[in-house]
């Protein structure tokens, strides 16, 4: 089910590497620079050993101490020197590689937000928010940490190389006598760092996950008791992140060790040989000890490299997750709605499945003249809600067609469908910030105009309980009742004042008098447009123009209040139902 999250296996793979080079590209001056300064920063430090060589040879060992100081002068500007440039370096690269986090991150949430509604039924939010927190801040870490530190490891390597072998090509076959050993080394890890550092991220994304839904449900937790058993599950998931990530230590430690004792070998060697050399006459003192500290910086870059390998690895296998997002495809855009628009509606034997298997909605055949008010009622599960999805464009038919005022809702722009929407959902949903905000997002109206309608909706005194139209929501409106977040959520519906108006168990929640109230204001809201209430208290859409009762997804009785009961089908046992009529038969 969370396909994007698995462990693929797959190799380093280049072609995402190249599509992260094209993230550098806006800050290229910047990334251009850290990598020249580099070198340069390099060659300041493998140059000191050298200096110390003609240090004993020329002054030193021949007791010559004219000159001495000048050796010593330069030794330290090449210290200084070095640590100029490797500051300058660092803060150019690191400022690249924040840079190219917050660029990524901000095109994952815009790309996140363009999505169809369908991708989210199988991507979880706290899955989704790894992948714009850690996987993007990896991605980030790759250029400052990787790239460029990996560039400048690998020039100082050829650095040392070339001089260990101007030193002596005798020395350098010793101190490289174990490469092939090194080789295997470096081969063993690389495999077995790939595959940890996909469970490592795998495993967060999991854990992430469960973290964010536990947090949302943490009532419905408490209510059942179920602390030991979600710690316990939490636990499960934590151990398996744990030990991956252990994992991926383990060969890093193990790298770290291995090196270690290769290039301890590799020393002994040249102590042993070099040392020989030395009292025979063949290498002077100097060029020994020179050498002895390029063997030295010969094994550090490798042991950093290895570092930068792992880091390598975890922003792959990141790179592979935010690309893999970013390669998702987008909600389509489509033509702009002709017309002012009157709000007319047609279903055509409209078929919709969620999963491909299980028929949601079947055969719909449905006219709506404009203005006209639509009560859609049926009992749980029976394709109500999904009504309204299709026809907000969160979910396409699988068979058939929608026509908005004639035009096929399929090659509509679904923005411009959105707006000549308004929708109240089953679950109210407002934002944290202020309560004008939250009820007019587009700033359509006045203050006073908003007030107005506050007052008309009966949802004025809820808000002047938070202070007046500037006062401030809580994350998802949590400073309200259920109730009054589906008043405003109605009131919000309403400002945007739009051709059609969706109603989805909009009033489920109001106390009888406010429902009166909001009723009220939902029938002097009609005039002009199209109405659908969907609703379970039959008594909500009693006095709509018509009455469509689905039944397993298919329309099973259509008419008015009373030609429904005139009929004496399935609504009108409901009704009686709703009467509290204890002799009516069970609803089958
Ligand atoms: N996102 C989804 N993914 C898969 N199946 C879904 C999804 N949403 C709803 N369903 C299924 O589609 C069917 C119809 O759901 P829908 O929400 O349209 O029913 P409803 O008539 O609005 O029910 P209720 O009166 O309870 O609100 C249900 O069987 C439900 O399991």
């Amino acid at each position: 089910m969370f396909d994007m999250d698995e462990v693929t296996g797959r190799h380093l793979d280049w072609s995402l590497f190249r599509r992260f080079v094209r993230l550098i590209r806006p800050y290229r001056v910047a990334a251009v620079l850290a990598m020249v300064l580099l070198p340069m920063a390099t060659a300041a430090r493998l140059v000191q050993p050298f200096l110390v060589k003609i240090a004993i040879d020329n002054h030193i060992v021949p007791g010559r101490l004219a000159g001495l100081a000048q050796v010593a002068a330069l030794f330290l500007a090449a210290a200084c020197v070095e640590s100029l440039l490797g500051f300058w370096q660092g803060y150019l690269a690191q400022g690249v590689g924040q840079k190219i986090t917050a660029d990524l991150r901000s095109r994952g949430f815009r790309h996140l937000l363009r999505l169809p509604v369908e991708y989210f039924d199988h991507h979880p939010s706290g899955r989704l928010v790894t992948r714009l927190t850690s996987d993007v801040e990896n991605v980030g870490e790759l250029f400052g940490s990787g790239v460029a530190a990996a560039f400048g490891e690998v020039f100082s390597l050829v650095f040392v190389v070339a001089a260990m072998l101007w030193l002596s090509p005798t020395l350098t076959l010793v101190a490289f006598a174990l490469l092939p050993l090194l080789g295997m080394v470096l081969l063993l890890f690389r495999r077995r760092m790939r595959q940890a550092m996909r469970q490592v991220r795998a495993r967060l994304a999991e854990l992430n996950g469960y973290l964010a839904e536990r947090i949302a449900g943490v009532g419905t937790v408490r209510l059942f008791g179920q602390e030991q058993r979600t710690l316990t599950e939490f636990a499960d998931l934590q151990e398996d992140y744990r030990s991956c990530s252990f994992a991926a230590i383990r060969w890093d430690v193990f790298l770290f060790s291995a090196l270690e004792t290769i290039a301890a070998l590799a020393i002994a060697g040249v102590l042993w040989r070099g040392g020989l050399s030395a009292m025979e006459g063949v290498a002077t003192f100097g060029t020994l000890v020179a050498f002895l500290e390029y063997v030295q910086r010969f094994f550090a870059p490798l042991r950093k490299l290895s570092g930068q390998y792992s880091l390598l690895q975890a922003s792959n296998a990141s790179l592979e997750r935010i690309f893999g997002l970013l390669d998702q495809q987008v909600e389509a855009g489509g033509v702009k709605l002709r017309g002012q628009g009157r709000g007319a509606l047609h279903f055509d034997r409209v078929c919709f499945s969620y999963d491909g298997r299980d028929a949601v909605l079947t055969d719909l055949e449905l006219d709506v003249a404009p203005g006209e008010m639509i009560g859609i009622v049926g009992d749980t599960g029976s394709g109500k809600t999904t009504l309204g999805r299709l026809l907000l464009k969160f979910y396409t038919p699988t068979r058939g067609q929608i026509l908005l005022d004639g035009q096929q809702l399929d090659a509509l722009d679904p923005t411009e469908v959105r707006r000549r929407i308004g929708w109240v959902s089953q679950e109210p949903f407002l934002f944290a910030g202020t309560v004008r905000d939250n009820l007019d997002p587009m700033g359509r109206l006045s203050d006073a105009q908003l007030r107005e309608l506050l007052e008309r909706c009966g949802a004025w005194a809820v808000v002047e309980g938070l202070g007046g139209l500037q006062g401030e929501l809580m994350e998802r409106g949590r400073n309200l009742s259920a109730g009054e977040r589906q008043l405003l959520c109605l009131v919000r519906a309403l400002a945007a004042d739009p051709a059609i108006l969706l109603f989805d168990e909009a009033t489920s929640r109001l106390d009888a008098a406010t429902e009166a109230v909001v009723q009220q204001q939902m029938e002097r809201s009609r005039h002009g447009r199209t109405v659908l209430v969907i609703a379970h208290r039959l008594r909500s859409v009693q006095r709509a123009d018509r009455i469509v009762l689905l039944h397993r997804g298919r329309i099973r009785e259509i008419g008015t209040h009373s030609e429904l009961l005139a009929r004496q089908g399935l609504y009108a046992r409901l009704w009686r139902l709703q009467r509290l009529d204890l002799n009516a038969a069970p609803v089958r």
